[in-house]
């Protein structure tokens, strides 16, 4: 799919949060991004992944730090300017959402809406550009709450990519789909000119996708850089209390990983 917008630069110095100051879920993480990346952020569960992306799309407020998009800190712009940047894709799901599938995806053009107006012919245009390139065209009409999992998800990457971000933030997005659905996303989302970041649980998905991987364990990000440096067969084996292997890319098939229990 191609976008219009560009991706931003992302810069994050000195990150702290928890719910209490004395119960950090995230602590002192700092890195860079340039326009057009792709961050993988993988670790074990608990980590402090979803706490991390909380504080990038602006969900909770650091308790300490800067976030800041092309230099300028995210708490210093409204939050409709925040939105025209920011596109999130989460894997929560409102169960009774009484919505068609053309009107959530529609749902990603209100910060671009100027004033009271209403939808204009390039809104629409967006909407079908991205309800064809996810293959929702067919179910356009149906209840967002009557669909499967992963097309719930498609449908939610749909919404964001109607926004026009500079920077699409993600959650486990390939946690509902099928095998082709999840390579598909990732390649549509490897095409756009925009910078992603993710959570992924599959490592050899990461390693795939990303530019750059963060390593988090225990609210720190314990590794930054891109897959080949980051993914090692002893940090990944450490870090998520297994035994991993690497196996040379391919043919097509890239550099990945196999795992084992770890025998103490
Ligand atoms: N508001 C909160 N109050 C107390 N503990 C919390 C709160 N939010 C999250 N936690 C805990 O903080 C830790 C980090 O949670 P988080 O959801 O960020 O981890 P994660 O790396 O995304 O995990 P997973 O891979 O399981 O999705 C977890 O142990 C979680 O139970």
């Amino acid at each position: 799919m191609s976008c219009d917008t560009i991706g931003a630069s992302l810069s994050v110095t000195g990150l702290n949060w928890g719910p209490r100051p004395d119960l950090l879920l995230v602590k002192d993480v700092k890195f860079n991004l340039a326009a057009g990346d792709r961050l993988a952020i993988v670790g074990p569960n608990g980590a402090g992944k979803t706490s991390l992306l909380r504080c990038l799309y602006r969900g909770v407020a650091p308790l300490a730090g800067r976030i800041a998009i092309d230099g300028r800190d995210i708490w210093q712009m409204s939050a409709r300017e925040t939105a025209r940047n920011v596109a999130v894709v989460l894997q929560e799901m409102p169960g009774d959402f009484p919505f068609s599938v053309r009107d959530v995806v529609m749902m990603g053009r209100i910060p671009r809406r100027e004033g009271l107006t209403g939808w204009t012919d390039l809104d629409r245009a967006k909407v079908d550009h991205a309800l064809e390139h996810l293959e929702l065209l067919a179910m356009a009409g149906r209840q967002f709450s009557t669909l499967s999992g992963g097309e719930k998800q498609r449908v939610l990457v749909a919404r964001a990519l109607t926004q026009e971000p500079s920077i699409i933030i993600l959650d486990e997005p390939t946690n509902h789909l099928d095998i082709r659905h999840q390579l598909e996303l990732l390649e549509l989302l490897g095409n756009l000119n925009l910078t992603i970041i993710t959570t992924l649980h599959d490592i050899n998905l990461a390693g795939a996708f990303a530019t750059h991987v963060a390593m988090m364990a225990d609210g720190r990000m314990i590794g930054f850089g891109s897959p080949d440096e980051v993914l090692t067969n002893h940090a990944v084996s450490s870090t998520f209390g297994v035994s991993a292997v690497t196996h040379p890319a391919f043919g097509d098939r890239p550099r990945h990983f196999s795992f084992s229990l770890a025998t103490s």
